[in-house]
């Protein structure tokens, strides 16, 4: 019975009692701390601590954002897949927009958990984000926790997982925003990608497609079909011992469309474009630096490649036994392309464009370099059916204009840029197709004359040969101060126009 006389008495009597009892534990724990080496005893413990904690059902995958010094792709995939997965009892989100992105992005919250449901096992995802020690310079470590019942465990690492993988891609092709790498861009990528810290990246907003492209239908087919047939044949490369790569050689005069068709592959296949300036490599070691560090499923893009420069057989620049890496050669380029870069790498397409087919070096040109040549030539009257669709809006040949224009393109060398900027003088079909015959008449005579005044002078040669320099470097420059203001408005390449390779480059 409790009485309040008896209580001192007994509150001491406990408190000796758990005086002699720690003292006891403290000397058994010092005792077995000097006489039990500390693996057995750290065995003990784990021992005592798995048969004392309940077994749980769940397994727990750890998955972290990085593996050794690459991205881990599974974390990659699960940072995409897992948007798809918000649910409405969701309760923190993160939401974000930059200046050139369309719609918000939207993203798991650390802390927070988003549950999955896969051939009926369920599934938990947890985000952690652990923040970096107090002296440590690390950044924040993320990762996700995926937990489940462990009896699914191989279905998860067979199954799931891989589905996971599949579908983060997909979603990423689908949102995928095309970027123009450039040497000369700043370095400003935005996903954070690691390119070797040389190329910076700006979204590609070109908005040329095979659709909005004046090509003749046919050769626009073939083009397509021959992207599709290589985007398929990864084994077919892999049996026949080939790099999986493609080369595209595009030539024709100025405004005819090269550019625009780089734009519109990059834009159908969703591969980032890489724009070489050769300007800005100065040895085929930094050539061999820089295309190392492009990614897969890209477009390298050397551009007039033979601008400038005199193009000799690469016997005749004499740089075959040279082996440096000094200085940057052709055969340094070549060989890289053909070589190291191909091979490691996958899905690579390299295109080369020039004004001049006839000014390129044999090498460039032997067959198997560059698998597809494309004349990009001038405005067809099929061709100009795309581009008054795409400008005016004429569906049909209806237009009474129209019979004209097509006799007068087949007279006359007009690009597909110079219709372009006649029909985008006015939004009246009727006033822009008068121009654009006004214009088309203009040029007929200006050729003719031309032509009258070569047949007047025959037999003098340099005279001719002066003049069809001085034209042929006239209209060079028109095209390269129009384009200039075309891509600086579009934004396709911030850099551009004629280039002046370094003269080394054919090894003279
Ligand atoms: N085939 C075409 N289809 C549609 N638009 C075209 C075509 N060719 C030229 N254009 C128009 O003319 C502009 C200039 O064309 P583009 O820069 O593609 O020519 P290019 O052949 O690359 O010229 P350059 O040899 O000077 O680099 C384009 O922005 C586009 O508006
Ligand atoms: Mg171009």
């Amino acid at each position: 019975m409790f009485s309040p006389t008896n209580m001192p008495q007994s509150v001491s009597t406990l408190f000796s009692a758990y005086a002699a009892f720690a003292g006891s534990v403290m000397l058994i724990r010092s005792m077995a701390n000097e006489l039990i080496p500390y693996e057995l005893r750290s065995y003990l413990s784990t021992a005592i601590h798995y048969l004392f904690t309940p077994l749980s059902p769940n397994i727990t995958l750890v998955i972290d954002e990085h593996c050794g010094m690459s991205r881990n792709q599974v974390y990659d995939a699960a940072e995409i897949y897992l948007k798809t997965k918000i649910s409405p009892s969701t309760e923190r989100l993160k939401i974000g927009k930059t200046p050139r992105q369309r719609t918000f992005s939207v993203a798991i919250e650390k802390g927070e958990v988003v549950t999955d449901v896969y051939e009926n096992i369920k599934l938990k995802w947890a985000f952690v984000c652990t923040e970096p020690q107090n002296n440590s310079h690390s950044g924040e470590k993320k990762r996700f926790e995926l937990s489940f019942n462990k009896k699914y465990k191989e279905k998860v690492m067979d199954r799931y997982l891989p589905h996971v993988l599949k579908r983060g891609k997909e979603i990423k092709d689908e949102e995928k925003v095309v970027k123009l790498y450039n040497r000369e861009c700043p370095f400003n990528d935005e996903d954070g990608g690691d390119h070797g810290g040389m190329w910076g990246s700006i979204n590609l907003e070109h908005p040329s497609t095979f659709d909005t492209l004046a090509l003749d239908p046919e050769l626009k087919k073939m083009i397509v079909d021959d992207l599709k047939r290589f985007l398929g044949r990864k084994e077919f490369y892999k049996k026949v011992g080939k790099a999986w790569k493609r080369g595209y050689l595009l030539y024709g005069p100025p405004g005819t469309g090269k550019s625009s068709l780089i734009a519109a592959m990059a834009n159908y296949l969703k591969f980032d474009i890489y724009d070489l300036e050769l300007t800005s490599i100065y040895s085929n070691s930094d050539l061999r630096r820089v295309l190392l560090s492009t990614t897969n499923r890209s477009i390298l893009v050397i551009e007039d490649i033979d601008c400038n420069m005199e193009m000799r057989d690469r016997q005749q620049g004499g740089d075959e036994y040279d082996g440096s890496n000094s200085r940057l050669t052709l055969s340094g380029l070549l060989n890289f392309i053909d070589g190291l870069w191909s091979s490691c790498g996958d899905e690579r397409i390299i295109v080369f464009t020039t004004n001049h087919k006839d000014r390129l070096d044999a090498a460039l040109l032997r067959p198997g370099r560059m698998d597809v040549h494309i004349n990009m030539s001038y405005c067809t009257p099929q061709a100009f059916s795309i581009l008054a669709s795409n400008y005016l809006g004429i569906r049909d040949k209806n237009h009474y204009l129209y019979d004209e224009i097509e006799g007068l393109m087949e007279s006359t060398n007009v690009t597909p840029a110079e219709v372009a900027e006649e029909l985008m003088a006015s939004e009246n079909a009727d006033v822009a197709l008068e121009g654009l015959v006004n214009f088309l008449k203009r040029k007929h005579s200006e050729a003719n004359e031309v032509k009258s005044e070569e047949n007047g002078k025959v037999g003098d040669e340099g005279a001719k040969k002066l003049k069809t320099d001085v034209d042929e470097k006239k209209i060079v420059n028109k095209f390269i101060n129009r384009n200039r203001i075309l891509r600086a408005a579009r934004g396709v390449r911030r850099n551009c126009g004629r280039r002046m390779i370094p003269q080394n480059f054919f090894g003279i």
